[in-house]
């Protein structure tokens, strides 16, 4: 369908009338139509409306931008441009944004239902065991497959991609939902990053349900957020954007949390251990590989299973099962969808053929997440001892070193310590500062850095029946080396391949 488009005259009166244009110079330009709108310069095509943004924005990008055709700029600041060209300043550029956004594609985000999930953890999980009951829904009624924007991937109806960050800037996330809503989809789940919610990412879009999973230390560093304070007010923003709110009781933090959900029209809560909870999962239990577990709500009271491992995954499941209630998709769908739901690389579980080995290719990568995988582990495989493999990224979340390692050494028989996108920092120096906590709990570990390596050596060490926890990279292909991503195979990749020699050689 044809959109609407906009003069850089009617542009500037949107700043305007928001409050947040400083200076318009138009050289008498109000005219000129804007077909496109993009901060950066490799994109930019005729008529492009032009966003100087960030801190490693180079006033070069700017003349590329005019060269390739943007017809005005807008920016924080004025630059000595090559060609004399309009522009619009603003005070803060990251504000700015969503309200062009928006207007460029026309508002998309009112005609989808829009589900965004917060938290430290299970976000990405949440969002795909959402898109699975929905999409039930949806096959049921003759509605087409919901739009997703997780940091896993990308589906919007016209672009299926792997994805680079987990909330897209406006500009992207409002081009996602124009796409969405021009091939027909209706529904669209989304995580919402703390970043997000900090740097305006989704404002000027309403969500009908906002979730906010749990909190826990992560994230901060000198690239994201200050200290834990900064990173949970970021968090808890997500409810100044959503019409309804799903909230954990069993998180920490849980009033707080719960007195920030007040703003929403409608609050619904749920648990596994507070039976006033709206939502109330209990009798969580294992039946082979399958978890089963009842959820009672003033409207029902039923039993629901998951096919993914991970008993925490229950918590993930209860809170999709809130949104689903709060936007009106009946039981059955909540079922069937939950039944079939899977992660990409999320909690994938691979056996060897004698059963001696299950190796678990996971994205447990901070504490809180450790802290869930490895209990979960223990209840779910009691005659299995466990052997971990993971590392930590370089040069960032530094307290994961101390907590991973400390976990980690308090489950394990072994670790082996590994490559995780170790950027600029030797993966040598990285392993040596995750292992004084691995120590510390008088477990022992291995440092390898290839991580086929690693797991091959764990497979071919394995003394009984263990089960290895392969955590952090879930089914990425690449791995960060300075500033480079380099292709590597996915942990999923080698365990298939190293388990298939396995099993030939037993
Ligand atoms: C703090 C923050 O929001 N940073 C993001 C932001 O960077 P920025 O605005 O500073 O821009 P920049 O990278 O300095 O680049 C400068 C500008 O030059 C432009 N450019 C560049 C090259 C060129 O040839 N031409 C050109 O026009 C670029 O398009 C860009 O606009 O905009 C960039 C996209 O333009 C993002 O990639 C970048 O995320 C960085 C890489 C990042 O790592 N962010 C992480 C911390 C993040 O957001 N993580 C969360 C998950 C973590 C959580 O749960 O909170 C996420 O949502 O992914
Ligand atoms: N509800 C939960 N609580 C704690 N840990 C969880 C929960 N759900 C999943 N996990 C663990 O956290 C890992 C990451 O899960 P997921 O990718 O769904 O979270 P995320 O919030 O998207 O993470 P990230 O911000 O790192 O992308 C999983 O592999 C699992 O080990």
């Amino acid at each position: 369908m044809e959109q609407k488009k906009y003069t850089l005259g009617e542009y500037a009166l949107l700043l305007e009338n928001v409050r947040m244009m400083k200076e318009f110079y138009s050289d008498g330009q109000d005219d000129i139509v804007i077909d496109y709108l993009t901060y950066d310069s490799k994109q930019v095509t005729k008529n492009t409306l032009f966003i100087c943004k960030g801190a490693a924005f180079k006033a070069e990008y700017l003349d590329e931008a005019v060269e390739k055709g943007a017809v005005a700029y807008v920016s924080e600041q004025k630059f000595d441009t090559k060609k004399d060209v309009p522009y619009l300043l603003v005070d803060d550029i990251r504000k700015a944004m969503p309200p062009l956004a928006e207007k460029f594609h026309n508002a998309p985000w009112k005609d989808l239902t829009i589900i965004g999930i917060g938290g430290t953890k299970g976000k990405s999980t949440s969002a795909y065991y959402m898109k699975a009951i929905v999409d039930d829904y949806m096959k049921a009624t003759g509605g087409k497959e919901s739009a997703v924007i997780s940091s896993i991937d990308i589906y919007d109806g016209v672009i299926t991609k792997e994805s680079h960050i987990t909330t897209p800037e406006a500009v992207e996330l409002q081009e996602h939902f124009r796409h969405a809503v021009d091939s027909g989809i209706t529904f669209a789940e989304m995580e919402v990053s703390s970043q997000a919610l900090k740097y305006n990412r989704v404002d000027n879009m309403r969500l009908d349900v906002g979730i906010f999973l749990n909190i826990s230390e992560d994230h901060i560093s000198p690239i994201e957020h200050k200290d834990f304070e900064d990173y949970f007010a970021s968090k808890l923003r997500i409810f100044a954007s959503s019409d309804n709110a799903v909230v954990n009781l069993d998180a920490d933090y849980a009033e707080r949390i719960l007195e920030a959900a007040k703003c929403s029209k409608k609050v619904l809560t749920f648990s596994i251990k507070d039976e006033t909870a709206d939502v109330y999962g209990y009798d969580i239990q294992k039946d082979g590989h399958e978890t089963v577990f009842t959820v009672r709500t003033k409207d029902f009271d039923e039993e629901f299973r998951l096919t993914m491992p991970g008993l925490f995954n229950v918590e993930n499941a209860l809170a999709v099962i809130a949104a689903s209630i709060l936007v009106g998709i009946p039981l059955a769908y909540m079922k069937s969808g939950l039944y079939r739901a899977r992660s990409s690389g999320r909690m994938e579980l691979y056996a060897s053929k004698d059963k001696k080995i299950i190796a678990v290719v996971d994205y447990a990568h901070n504490k809180l997440s450790f802290e869930k995988l490895f209990s979960s582990t223990r209840d779910e495989y009691p005659d299995y001892e466990i052997v971990s493999i993971f590392g930590c990224p370089g040069k960032k979340a530094f307290i994961r070193r101390r907590d991973l390692g400390t976990v980690a050494g308090q489950y394990s028989k072994k670790v082996y310590l590994t490559a995780e996108d170790p950027g600029y920092e030797p993966v040598e120096d990285i392993s040596k500062d995750i292992a004084q906590y691995v120590e510390a709990q008088n477990c022992p570990y291995t440092m390898i850095e290839d991580r086929g390596e690693a797991i091959k050596a764990a497979i071919e060490e394995a003394e009984g029946k263990t089960i290895l926890l392969i955590t952090g990279k879930g089914n990425e292909t690449r791995q960060k080396y300075g500033c480079e991503y380099l292709d590597c195979k996915s942990d999923v990749q080698y365990v298939k391949e190293l388990l298939a020699e396995y099993d030939a050689r037993c």
